[in-house]
């Protein structure tokens, strides 16, 4: 079972950061909330700061967790974990590492939206995210 850790981070409007997968990553093209595996002797909050500069280029600070969700891919499993962040005064997300990174309402539209569509492990971490924040 892979650690992955992701971050929900929340502009000063309320919108979430979303961001594409690029080609010839896994899951190539699906969005997700950026983050990525834990490093051996890492915390989880470590890992998270490290992977928002390498994949972003921004400072966040990393708040309360939401629920875990495991997730089996064909040949792999992860355990993804969500935190909350938010950006350090002027700190602006850059698109690093990824195809392409939207601010977007977390709301019961994005679940289903074609225009982003999820990965999979992201979408009960939506749904939390919408019940208990969403507008
Ligand atoms: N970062 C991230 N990974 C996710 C999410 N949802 C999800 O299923 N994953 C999966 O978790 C796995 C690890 O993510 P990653 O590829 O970003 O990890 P990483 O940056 O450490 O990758 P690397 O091994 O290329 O350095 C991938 O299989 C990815 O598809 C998500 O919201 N964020």
């Amino acid at each position: 079972m892979i650690q992955v850790v992701c971050g929900l981070i929340v502009n000063g409007e309320g919108r979430l950061l979303i961001c594409q997968r690029p080609e010839g990553k896994a899951q190539a093209g699906l969005w997700e909330f950026p983050g990525g595996k834990i490093d051996q002797g890492e915390s989880a909050r470590e890992a998270l700061r490290r992977e928002l500069i390498e994949e972003l280029g921004c400072e966040v600070e990393v708040g309360e967790a939401l629920t875990s969700v495991r997730y089996a891919y064909d040949d792999y499993s992860i355990c993804l974990i969500p935190y909350i962040c938010r950006l350090l005064d002027g700190q602006e997300p850059k698109a690093i590492e990824h195809s392409n990174i939207e601010w977007v309402r977390g709301d019961e539209r994005l679940v289903t939206s074609a225009d982003y569509a999820l990965a999979p492990a992201d979408i009960p971490i939506l749904e939390e995210w919408v019940e208990r924040f969403g507008d």
